[in-house]
């Protein structure tokens, strides 16, 4: 696979504040990245800035081997063969969907737009509706008119503003795997923004977790979930406790729960201290009045539940396929076997 998108210490101040600070990012052809990260940390900006409507970017953006930023250069947006698609799809309410998908082809005759609305109409199942207007449309179908507009002139690039935060929860999940399915087909990379990991999950191929105007890691949602970097990955992504534990062979460690061992090798040093991640589905409950631990709290969710669980001092986020632990139980607690990781 090839590069499509290329950022190179990308840095962008508003007023003293720095906002985008020394992001390097790749996107391969025909990948999905996601921009992941809290309220504030730039995702945005950084989008704002490969579109090209970011004022004061430093560093460089190359798109397929093409430079829109660079010191002293600033490609405006329309040159930079970048669709964007915003949170509120920004469709112009006065022009049909077919006029609106229309909009930004330029210099074809009209019998090849209408070719191509057409097109686009048929890859985003609009088919019929093009002389309809904008408020004539559910929310759905206003974004999947987003998407043909912004397909329609052939971009090598889309970019992705919050794309689903206005889509019903109950047909989200159908949204992402049908707008996937349509970038596949158009052979389109794509940049989204979400601060909501289930749809870095379910929708991306990669993710870029940022932080404070920095991304603090990339890779695949799995990658980044079983091996965070950090006790900020960690946490956003799931959450989990956390014990204090020693180094007490290659592969195992000491914690108050007694010693547990790792799947892997360890790649800290004997003695090594810090804090071992046990994710709540990594722990293991058994009824058992002489086990140290008990039941401080049950939360049934359908299939699982959420158990809280106290061994001593300790208190511990469980979530197990056992439902049949009532508060009070006594319990043993262990770890199941995995790829243990200290912060
Ligand atoms: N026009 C502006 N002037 C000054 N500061 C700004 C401006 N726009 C954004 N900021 C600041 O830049 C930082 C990054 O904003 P940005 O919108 O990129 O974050 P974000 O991660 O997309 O947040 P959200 O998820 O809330 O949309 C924030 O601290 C924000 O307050």
């Amino acid at each position: 696979m090839t590069t499509t998108l290329e950022l190179k210490q990308l840095r962008c101040n508003y007023d003293d504040k720095t906002v985008l600070d020394g992001i390097n990012l790749t996107v391969k052809d025909n990948e999905i990245l996601a921009l992941l990260g809290p309220s504030g940390c730039g995702k945005t900006t950084l989008l704002r800035a490969i579109a090209g409507l970011q004022a004061d970017v430093q560093g460089e953006i190359w798109l397929q081997q093409r430079c829109l930023t660079a010191a002293g250069k600033q490609l405006p947006p329309e040159q930079r063969n970048v669709g964007i698609i915003f949170q509120d799809y920004a469709l112009f309410p006065h022009l049909t969907v077919a006029d609106n998908i229309s909009f930004g082809l330029q210099g074809m005759t009209s019998a090849c737009k209408r070719e191509r609305v057409n097109e686009m109409l048929e890859l985003v199942r609009l088919e019929g509706l093009g002389k309809r207007y904008i408020h004539q449309l559910s929310g759905g179908q206003q974004q999947r008119v987003a998407i043909a507009r912004a397909l329609a002139y052939r971009p090598k690039l889309l970019l992705l503003d919050e794309p689903f935060s206005n889509i019903d929860s109950q047909v989200r999940t159908e949204m992402m795997r049908e707008i996937r399915q349509i970038l596949q087909s158009q052979k389109v990379s794509a940049v989204f923004v979400t601060h909501a990991k289930e749809e870095a999950f379910a929708f991306a191929d990669k993710l870029a977790l940022m932080h404070q105007g920095q991304v603090v890691q990339q890779g695949q949602a799995e990658q980044l979930y079983r091996f965070p970097a950090s006790r900020f990955v960690a946490d956003f992504l799931g959450g989990g406790n956390y014990l204090d534990a020693v180094v007490s062979a290659v592969d195992e460690v000491e914690t108050p729960l007694g010693s547990i061992k790792s799947l892997n090798p360890l790649s800290y040093p004997p003695a090594h201290q810090g804090k071992l991640l046990l994710r709540p589905q990594q722990l293991n409950l058994v009824a058992d009045d002489d086990g140290s631990g008990i039941v401080t709290a049950r939360n049934f969710s359908g299939t699982y539940c959420d158990y809280q669980v106290e061994v001593g001092p300790i208190s511990l986020a469980v979530r197990s396929e056992r439902l049949d632990l009532a508060q009070g139980a006594k319990v043993a607690v262990s770890a199941l076997p995995h790829a243990l990781i200290l912060l």
